[in-house]
């Protein structure tokens, strides 16, 4: 049967995470579509409730799903908060999945992350090294859960036939980012903390751990694009990256956000601090072979992120998410 390209327009399509960055970017990308959007607070269904979870999908009947809801947050984050990491997000993902299953969802996309290859796997990562050699210790409570998520989303494309897809983002950052000091991700971390230097007038920001570490960044409206586009076009067993296919390291990264905050005093490098992961560059041949690529730069996208932080800050939905954490 023929599965692509899959046509969005009229149907019914649940965004699961739909506060969140990736969400929220979703739901913006998706506004330029026909579609009929289904969303649900988390107060009224908790992903983890496997009732309330099969429940609304068989009342809901959403014909299209996108999986962009998950406990997510930086290094600190998944290196001290290892029983929620992966508890909630395998009972996220067996939940929603099997729900999907059940209700007769057309298209499923899952989001996984990059953090699923091994630590020490070639570079650029190719989506075929999943499960090849042993994760990032910081992160594999999170890997573990999202690598169970792309196994079921296989599991069931083999066995019923359900068309599942699993993509894979790299390290994303935009409007709606976590600004946590300590659990955020390193994009929302550094412009807080250059932009409070700033305004204080601190002569030195601290940066963690050595500078040496490698990433590569995705402006989340990117992501969404990108979720869409293959959402239309892909259909298939096998993963695809998402990202840039181009990393920096982090020293050059946070003078990259000195520059664009108007910083001027002195980075320091707190090498107590974890580095994760030397490198997480993605190979990004399949998605290129499949008709996308990013469109923001590095320098555009972080301007984009700070004039969006510039103008949340004060916020009482930051704070709340960020207190969630
Ligand atoms: N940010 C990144 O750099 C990367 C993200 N990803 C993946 O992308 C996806 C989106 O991440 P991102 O947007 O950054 O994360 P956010 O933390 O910004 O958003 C997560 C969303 O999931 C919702 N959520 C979390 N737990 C539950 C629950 N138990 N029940 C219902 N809803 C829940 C949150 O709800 P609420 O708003 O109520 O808190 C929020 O809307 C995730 O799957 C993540 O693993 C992958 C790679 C990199
Ligand atoms: C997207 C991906 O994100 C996580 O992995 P990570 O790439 O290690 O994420 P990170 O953004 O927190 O750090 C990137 C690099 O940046 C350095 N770094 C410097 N200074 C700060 C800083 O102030 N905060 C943070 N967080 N990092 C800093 C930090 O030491 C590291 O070398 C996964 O756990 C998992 O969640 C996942 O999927």
């Amino acid at each position: 049967m023929a599965r692509v390209p899959f046509e969005l327009r009229g149907k019914s399509v649940y965004v699961a995470g739909h506060r969140g960055m990736v969400g929220s970017a979703l739901v913006r990308r998706l506004a330029r579509e026909d579609v009929r959007l289904v969303t649900v607070e988390r107060r009224e269904v908790d992903l983890r409730n496997q009732a309330a979870v099969f429940d609304w999908f068989a009342q809901m009947r959403p014909q299209v799903a996108f999986l962009a809801a998950a406990k997510v947050g930086g290094i600190v984050a998944n290196d001290t908060l290892r029983a929620e990491f992966i508890y909630d997000n395998i009972a996220i993902a067996t939940n929603a999945l099997h729900a999907a299953h059940q209700s007769g969802v057309e298209k499923l996309m899952f989001l996984g992350s990059s953090c699923i290859y091994p630590k020490l796997a070639p570079q650029p990562l190719h989506e075929d090294a999943m499960l090849t050699g042993p994760l990032e210790s910081t992160n594999e409570p999170y890997a573990i859960a999202k690598i169970a998520g792309i196994k079921m989303a296989e599991a069931y494309r083999h066995q019923y036939g359900s068309d599942f897809i699993s993509v894979m983002p790299t390290n994303l950052y935009g409007p709606g980012d976590n600004y946590h000091p300590e659990l955020s991700h390193v994009v929302a971390a550094l412009i807080r903390r250059f932009h409070e230097a700033k305004v204080s007038g601190a002569k030195t920001v601290v940066v963690w751990g050595t500078g040496t570490p490698r990433r590569e960044f995705l402006y989340v409206d990117d992501m969404a694009d990108a979720c869409v586009h293959l959402m239309k076009t892909y259909s298939g067993a096998e993963l695809i990256n998402v990202g840039t296919g181009t990393d920096i390291t982090i020293a050059e990264f946070a003078h990259l956000v000195a520059d664009v905050i108007g910083y001027i005093g002195e980075i320091h490098f707190d090498t107590s601090r974890p580095d994760g992961t030397p490198r997480k560059l993605l190979d990004v041949s399949r998605l290129t072979n499949l008709g996308w690529c990013a469109a923001t730069s590095l320098h555009d996208g972080l301007k984009r992120a700070y004039a969006a932080y510039l103008s949340h800050e004060y916020k009482t939905e930051i704070a709340s998410r960020t207190g969630s954490l």
